[in-house]
């Protein structure tokens, strides 16, 4: 094992359903990532790569790809996706969701090969501290502060199980695995505009926390599995919350629940049926008007994340701004005005 035993130890103990697919980027992660499934497991291994049309240098990324895959021998699918962010989206959001949209359906029209059970992504560890980090930057709550998941499903793409086995990995192991093997791998240039903030952690928070906490790598994997446990638990009472008090919510139920859950259960009402998260301040000011909603002529009507909140007689009703013309979210073909998405 030696100088990159997490890295020895990730892939060991990686057990995906054949055959598996890497999505493969061309960058340092998923080359080291790609390169190493491909030994362990030769011909039950294909690269999937998604060409973000909108980028100048997407077609050098492309033509990376293909030359690495036709050098060792692994199978290749392309896919062009041209992510627009929707109103209020970043385009580093919009970039993913099209990206994990395309890896799915990739999986699914590559010719004679047989669909990969599998998908295997390379983010590693300093990508997931970075990620609670950022959540706490934000005072994300349990769900945020889980950062990535190590394996979940998409429903896009039924039968594919989603996995990132190098969550314990550090970055500079895989750079290290690569360089010893004279692999070489593109940098992506937008990469680095747009995690300008993602780079200052890694540049000058990570190496104060390797002296103060050396082992903060699996020590801070350690709390992102406790909260997505939590995480998990809170999900679970929020659907059962949910279905006893109906949807849409009727007030009176939602006034009869605690308040920590009665927030459980509004976060998840307005995420899972709305796809809008509210701040702090506005779940605040929605409890404090479903607390004082005790007469038939009380009105409530409040900006909640990217829509609003308002009573309709005996219950709440969310109403969405429509997204138009955008082919990744659910509700694009939503009329123009407001609307109702119950
Ligand atoms: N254009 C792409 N095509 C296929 N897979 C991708 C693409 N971009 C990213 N991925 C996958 O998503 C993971 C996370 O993406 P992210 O943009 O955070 O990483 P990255 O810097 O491109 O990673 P890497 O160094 O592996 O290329 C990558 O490790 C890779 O598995």
């Amino acid at each position: 094992m030696g100088q990159h035993a997490a890295f020895d130890r990730a892939i060991a103990a990686f057990a995906p359903r054949l055959p598996l697919a890497v999505a493969f980027s061309g960058g340092a992660d998923s080359t080291a990532l790609l390169l190493a499934c491909a030994q362990r497991w030769p011909g039950q291994v294909r690269a999937l790569h998604v060409h973000h049309g909108l980028q100048a240098a997407a077609d050098d990324f492309e033509r990376h790809c293909a030359e690495l895959c036709r050098r060792w021998n692994i199978p290749l699918a392309v896919r062009r996706v041209d992510a627009r962010p929707a109103p209020g989206q970043s385009p580093e959001d919009a970039a993913r969701q099209a990206r994990y949209a395309a890896l799915g359906a990739l999986t699914r029209t590559e010719g004679p090969l047989p669909p990969a059970r599998t998908m295997a992504l390379a983010q590693h560890a300093d990508d997931q501290v970075e990620t609670l980090l950022l959540a706490l930057s934000r005072g994300a709550g349990v769900a945020g502060l889980a950062a990535m998941p190590a394996r979940w499903e998409r429903s896009d793409a039924p039968g594919l199980v989603w996995e990132r086995p190098l969550l314990r990995v550090p970055g500079a192991q895989l750079r290290d695995w690569l360089r010893a093997r004279g692999e070489a791998w593109i940098e992506d240039p937008t990469n680095a505009e747009a995690r300008y903030l993602r780079n200052r952690i890694r540049q000058q928070l990570l190496p104060a926390l390797e002296q103060v906490f050396p082992q903060f790598r699996s020590t801070f994997a350690r709390s992102c599995a406790h909260a997505a446990q939590a995480a998990e638990l809170l999900r679970g009472l929020a659907e059962s919350d949910l279905a006893a008090v109906g949807v849409p919510p009727r007030i009176a139920a939602l006034r009869a629940l605690e308040p920590a859950r009665q927030a459980n259960l509004l976060r998840h009402w307005l995420r899972e049926c709305h796809g809008t998260t509210p701040s702090t301040a506005q779940l605040d000011e929605l409890q404090a008007q479903i607390a004082a909603c005790n007469t038939r002529g009380h009105r409530i009507h409040l900006k909640v994340g990217g829509g609003h909140v308002v009573r309709e007689g005996e219950v709440l009703a969310c109403y969405n701004p429509p997204v138009l013309d955008h082919p990744f979210r659910q509700d694009a073909a939503a009329p123009p005005g407001r609307r109702p998405a119950q």
